[in-house]
């Protein structure tokens, strides 16, 4: 359940694309502190999501609210950085807000990667190339860190440390986290709460109640809810558990009014 002053909120949020529906009757909310990690197929309107939310994507209904003055961190799915332009890791954080050596030494050094501020951002391994795109979006103070597969192509001891300093930054800026994954088993244990999408909200919830649910199931198969068991964390809170079996409302019967962009 989340507060009366969720820092996003979308009602009955809908977005075509051309005329193409992607996207319809998704209801969201986030509070700070909470990790929210969607999950869906390929195609199934992930990254729309979170673009809609970031205010990037205009919703061809309903509406997104943002609190007053929330600061976003984003991390993008995909990063081309043509590798014939030297462009140093210290020059790509203070683009394009210009930063201080000082809070470029701070912000590398809490993603784990001191070192690499006079690199090229062409020659990063993977894991640091997603660490210096974190490390950005940790420069703007966010509220909320949204990020889209941001373990992608890393071996699965970098995913897992990935997810683990995600969670080290949730404690230290208690900010939100909202991330598209499709690591599903460190997803299942680092989220409080699991959204699985396609196209609409099939159902979420706490993650192992998600790993249970038919819908999750029907999307990723039997296999996730075994693994579960070995990545489960200790939980020290409680969730509403109730998985959201609700289908969204046809497109016509949703509120038209467009998002407000503060
Ligand atoms: N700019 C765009 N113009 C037209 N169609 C788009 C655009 N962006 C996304 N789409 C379409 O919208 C649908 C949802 O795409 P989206 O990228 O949100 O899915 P996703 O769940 O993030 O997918 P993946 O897991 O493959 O990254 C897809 O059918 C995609 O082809």
């Amino acid at each position: 359940m989340t507060s009366p002053h969720p820092l996003i909120e979308a009602q009955g949020l809908a977005v075509a694309y051309r005329g193409r529906q992607v996207l319809g009757g998704v209801d969201f909310a986030i509070d700070r502190g909470e990790i929210v990690t969607v999950v869906g197929p390929n195609g199934s309107g992930k990254s729309t999501l979170l673009r809609a939310l970031l205010g990037v994507v205009t919703p061809s209904a309903g509406r997104v609210r943002r609190a007053r003055g929330l600061r976003i961190g984003y991390v993008p799915q995909r990063l081309h950085i043509d590798a014939a332009l030297p462009l140093p890791v210290r020059r790509f954080l203070s683009l394009p807000v210009r930063q201080s050596p000082a809070r470029i030494a701070t912000a590398l050094a809490q993603v784990g990667v001191p070192d690499i501020a006079g690199q090229d951002m062409a020659t990063l391994s993977g894991g640091q190339f997603q660490r210096a795109l974190l490390a950005r979006a940790l420069l703007s103070d966010p509220d909320i860190l949204m990020l889209d597969e941001p373990t992608q192509g890393l071996d699965q001891p970098g995913v897992a440390a990935f997810y683990k300093l995600i969670e080290e930054v949730r404690q230290t800026l208690d900010c939100a986290v909202l991330l598209v994954s499709h690591d599903l088993h460190v997803v299942m244990s680092a989220a409080d709460r699991v959204i699985c999408l396609n196209g609409h909200i099939c159902c979420q919830g706490a993650p192992k109640v998600v790993a249970r649910a038919p819908e999750y199931r029907a999307l990723f198969g039997m296999g996730t809810g075994g693994a579960l068991a070995l990545y489960q964390h200790e939980h020290d809170h409680s969730h509403d558990e109730n998985c959201d079996r609700d289908h969204p409302a046809p497109v016509e019967e949703i509120d038209q009014e467009k998002a407000s962009t503060r």
